[in-house]
């Protein structure tokens, strides 16, 4: 790999006597993590664990995770281990029990969404949002796979945030950058590097922190995140926003043999990740607390308010409740012919962002309502609350379950006209309608596999 000679001598500087085994890992073939979704696949697989994630694993070799239905199921994710510190920075410095607002603002395509959704408690809301549209699908579509319930889904400039003053106690902002991180995974990115790129992306995410400042309340939560190693996208921005806001940096506890290097600018904290030294891409965090007392966290319905979310009428609301297991903690909206689970708590709050904010996916879409007819939707086959026990199931073999993600037609050897659940090893992956002993293939367009599949399919056997 031909590295860009002023990024090689900073590095130098940066790595002195280490620069020789940090050149080395680039040429080595990066590691492969994922994170387990432990509300579906409630297992420890035979695996060697990310040290700082409880549910990250690595992997002996990159599988064809195209082949394994339960990637598409939401049992797991594939994710960079570095980033997933991200659950240091928040285990270490928030009671993740409280009922919190939290956001991620550059959110596709969704391993930080995913993982927050992971760590948050039930009562609390998790706001994803991507501003580019196009990513923005993807990050629901991957969010609606994990099958939380208690996260939406935004496409917002972050200059729109400002429209929701102190509303979120922790923001995350793993900000769009210069990327030299992932010069290793990504050899283009090599090529595209520059010095003027760098100064750009530096300028681009001060303004994104400027933009979306106010609505972070106080005594909130920044983590501040970039997969690049220069110090003005990193030490020197965070070192910018504490001289703007009198930020606190918060220290955080890393293991010495978990190979992190902790850093320094003008007292503010920040975690280095270095591929010689981890088993990871290129990473930096920092974790700084914006000043002031946190406001005091209110919950229930205002009598006053006029609401943008409309509830489902009693009737629908009958047909549908039993779809989701503890049914009575959600509120059931619809919105046009689609009826959603938001939890009940959460409403007020997942109001005033459908208020503010360009929403494309919230809580758990369950069905759509069509005269009498009622069609369960992608959301509640892959809800973590789904009650499977409405619904007939049929369990697939591998070839059969990719078909359906491929949305072939297939037969089961069922017989009838009800929909039906499909699942593999368990995990559910999607509806069919049964048409006597045909089915009709309701998986998303957008969704199916377009890959071909190879003649001799082998299960790739990486959780179970
Ligand atoms: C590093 S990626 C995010 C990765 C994601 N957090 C994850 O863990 O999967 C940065 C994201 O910022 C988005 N982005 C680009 N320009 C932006 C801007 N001006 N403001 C906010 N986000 C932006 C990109 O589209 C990209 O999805």
């Amino acid at each position: 790999m031909q590295l860009p000679v002023s990024f090689s001598e900073r590095m130098q500087r940066l790595l002195g006597d280490e620069y020789n085994a940090f050149v080395a890992a680039l040429e080595q073939t990066p590691p492969v993590s994922i994170r387990v979704n432990k509300a579906k696949a409630p297992i420890s697989p035979g695996l060697k664990p990310v040290p700082w994630a409880s549910s990250g694993y690595y992997l002996p070799e990159r599988p064809s995770f195209t082949l394994d239905p339960l990637l598409h199921a939401g049992a797991y994710y594939v994710q960079e281990a570095s980033s997933m510190f991200l659950e240091q920075a928040l285990k270490q410095s928030i009671d993740l029990d409280e009922s919190l607002h939290v956001l991620d603002l550059c959110g596709a395509p969704g391993g930080k969404s995913t993982h927050l959704a992971s760590l948050i408690s039930k009562d609390s809301l998790l706001v994803a949002n991507e501003v580019i549209r196009s990513r923005a699908s993807i990050l629901a579509e991957n969010v609606t796979k994990w099958g939380s319930g208690n996260v939406l889904v935004t496409s917002n400039d972050p200059r729109e945030f400002s429209r929701l003053p102190d509303f979120f106690d922790v923001m995350v902002i793993d900000a769009p950058c210069s990327g030299e991180g992932m010069f290793r995974k990504d050899h283009a990115a090599v090529g595209e590097w520059s010095e003027e790129n760098v100064n750009l992306c530096a300028q681009r995410q001060q303004r994104i922190l400027m933009d979306v400042w106010d609505a972070l309340k106080p005594g909130g939560l920044l983590i501040y995140s970039t997969c690049t190693w220069n110090e003005k996208e990193n030490e020197e921005n965070i070192a910018w926003l504490a001289a703007q806001e009198g930020v606190e940096s918060i220290k955080l506890e890393v293991q010495p043999e978990w190979g992190i290097i902790p850093t320094q600018l003008n007292g503010l904290e920040g975690y280095r990740f270095y591929p010689h030294r981890v088993q990871g891409e290129g990473f930096f965090m920092a974790v700084v607390r914006k000043p002031g007392e946190p406001a005091a966290i209110q919950h229930g319905k205002s009598k006053k308010r006029k609401y943008k979310l409309t509830l489902a009428g009693k009737k629908e609301k009958a047909l549908v409740a039993n779809w989701l297991q503890e049914h009575a903690q959600y509120t059931w909206v619809q919105y046009g012919e689609v009826i959603s689970a938001i939890p009940e708590v959460l409403f007020e709050a997942a109001d005033e962002i459908y208020q503010n904010l360009y929403v494309l996916y919230a809580g758990t879409e369950v069905a759509e309502v069509n005269g009498k007819k009622l069609k369960p939707l992608q959301g509640l086959a892959l809800s973590q609350d789904l009650n499977k026990a409405a619904f007939d199931i049929a369990e697939l073999e591998l070839e059969q379950a990719l078909r359906y993600l491929r949305k072939e037609d297939i037969r089961v050897g069922t017989n009838g006209s009800s929909w039906l659940l499909l699942q593999y090893k368990g995990a559910p992956l999607g509806w069919a309608k049964q048409i006597g002993n045909r089915l009709n293939n309701y998986y998303p367009k957008e969704w199916r596999i377009r890959m071909e599949l190879p003649q001799e399919i082998q299960d790739t056997n990486i959780l179970f």
